[in-house]
């Protein structure tokens, strides 16, 4: 008989009947034994159902629904036939109203955990009218399996590729696109990569789009200088996708996990497709990060605004500026924005971007926010009255928290993809002597646990 491990008061193989109590981040239902918590795929909260324990550690379980007793009012069909497999999607079981409520209370939970704070407002979750096919861009892993093709997400936790014909969430451009790229790739007998030899050409297809603009750039990420047949491929690709307006090849030849590679070539057409968010329009390079679902992106940058309160005179700081996209979109209603971004293609597009949009009372740094902020006001002496910051996942670097605090601008905006990060830096902030006034969560990822917020915070003699 295997070991009970410590704390487990269950089992492997062992069946039991729970009620689910929440989710986790990956959409698995919670239910709890004696407080030992034990995870199931497709189980909603308030459901009930028999359960078969399959795997047990120290301080929590993994479980396999056998019966469902009890089924949640929030349950609906997923309409994607590879959901339960497929890895890019974790809600799709879960009506639209529970996903945003669902959102909402993944924020309250990480205020109260992180900050102890049970007294901010927030708001409820804004959410899209149409939550599919909002993607403007997909990046594909393809892999050969029993002598045949496939090119797919990744299945749940795991790195095995679930074959897809179409994704529902992504826009239509970018689906129709890496079906075109695949059937060339079998055309032309293109290898994919080969995780476990590192053998193989081609290891992920990307496709990005521009939803106003419909142009549609296809990145062939490749293990090697080497594409066989490059000619003929970019031809066919020219031919056969629609709105394509930039064919280009990134190389990465190292044996990793990240997708892509140092270098990026052009194959044909312009470096960059556009996009337009309101009035402004963005020149998008291949590495360039920008939000994923351009119609919420709106929406997002609209909290912003309103939360920056502007009267026209104020110098605003954009830390994590992206392709400048924040910057540009206060531009007009302040005397000056200052943007800082890590990665120098993106402070390329910032500055086309500007220019595009003819703005010119904006200046974009490379650099490390945490670095280039302290400098701007050591060696500068720029003050800002207003400060957004829009980190990564991993939130603000501490030293520019400090900084912000040593600044003491009126007003801060906080826009975040990861309401623990968040809610660890409203902490240090509001040490800091500043108040957290609200949150306004926005559903830029639906069918997906991922969420993102925007939060009004103020000087407290303000
Ligand atoms: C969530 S994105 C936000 C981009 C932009 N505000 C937007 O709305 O599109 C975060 C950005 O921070 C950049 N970044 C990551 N670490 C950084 C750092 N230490 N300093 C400055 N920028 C950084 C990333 O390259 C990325 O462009």
């Amino acid at each position: 008989m295997p070991k009970k491990p410590t704390n487990a008061p269950v089992q492997k193989n062992e069946r039991i009947d729970v009620t689910f109590l929440d989710l986790t981040h990956e959409g698995m239902g919670v239910a709890k034994v004696d407080g030992y918590p034990i995870f199931v795929p497709d189980a909603l909260p308030g459901e009930e159902a028999d359960v078969k324990v399959v795997k047990t550690v120290k301080n929590y379980g993994f479980g396999r629904l056998m019966k469902r007793h009890v089924e949640s009012e929030q349950r609906v069909d997923p309409p994607c036939p590879i959901y339960h497999w497929c890895g890019g999607c974790q809600l799709q079981h879960m009506n639209q109203d529970a996903q945003l409520h669902l959102k909402r209370e993944q924020v309250v939970n990480a205020l109260h955990k992180y900050m102890g704070r049970d007294d901010i407002p927030v708001h409820e979750t804004i959410g899209m009218d149409e939550p599919w096919a909002y993607r403007n861009k997909a990046q594909v892993p393809v892999a050969e399996r029993d002598g045949e093709l496939i090119a797919g997400f990744y299945a749940k936790r795991s790195h095995h590729i679930v074959d897809m014909d179409h994704c529902l969430i992504q826009g239509d451009q970018n689906d129709a696109a890496i079906q075109v790229v695949k059937n060339i790739m079998k055309r032309y007998k293109i290898k994919p990569y080969e995780e476990a030899s590192g053998r193989g050409v081609i290891r992920h297809i990307v496709a990005r789009s521009g939803r106003l603009s419909g142009e549609v750039m296809v990145m062939l990420v490749t293990n090697g200088e080497e594409l066989p047949h490059k000619k003929k491929i970019v031809e066919d690709i020219r031919q056969e996708v629609s709105g394509i307006h930039s064919i280009v090849q990134n190389i990465n030849p190292k044996k990793t996990n990240v997708i892509y590679g140092e270098r990026t070539e052009i194959l044909w057409g312009e470096t960059y497709i556009e996009e337009r968010i309101g009035k402004l329009r963005f020149a998008l390079s291949p590495r360039s990060f920008f939000q994923v679902n351009p119609v919420q992106t709106e929406a997002l940058y609209q909290k912003v605004l309103e939360y920056a309160e502007l009267r026209g005179n104020e110098t605003v700081i954009d830390a994590y500026c992206g392709i400048g996209s924040i910057s540009l979109f206060l531009a007009d209603e302040v005397k000056k924005v200052y943007g800082v971004e890590v990665v120098g293609e993106a402070i390329r597009d910032a500055r086309k971007n500007a220019k595009l949009n003819g703005i010119a009372n904006v200046e974009f740094s490379v650099g490390k926010a945490e670095e280039v902020v302290p400098w701007w006001r050591a060696a500068l002496g720029i003050q800002a009255d207003v400060i957004v910051v829009d980190p990564p996942r991993k939130g603000c670097d501490e030293k520019l928290l400090q900084t912000m605090i040593e600044m003491q601008p009126e007003r801060i905006v906080y826009a975040s993809c990861n309401p623990a990060t968040l809610a660890r830096d409203l902490r240090i902030l509001a040490d800091g002597g500043y108040d957290v006034k609200e949150v306004q969560p926005v559903d830029m990822f639906p069918q997906t646990t991922h969420i993102e917020c925007v939060v009004s915070i103020r000087r407290k003699d303000m």
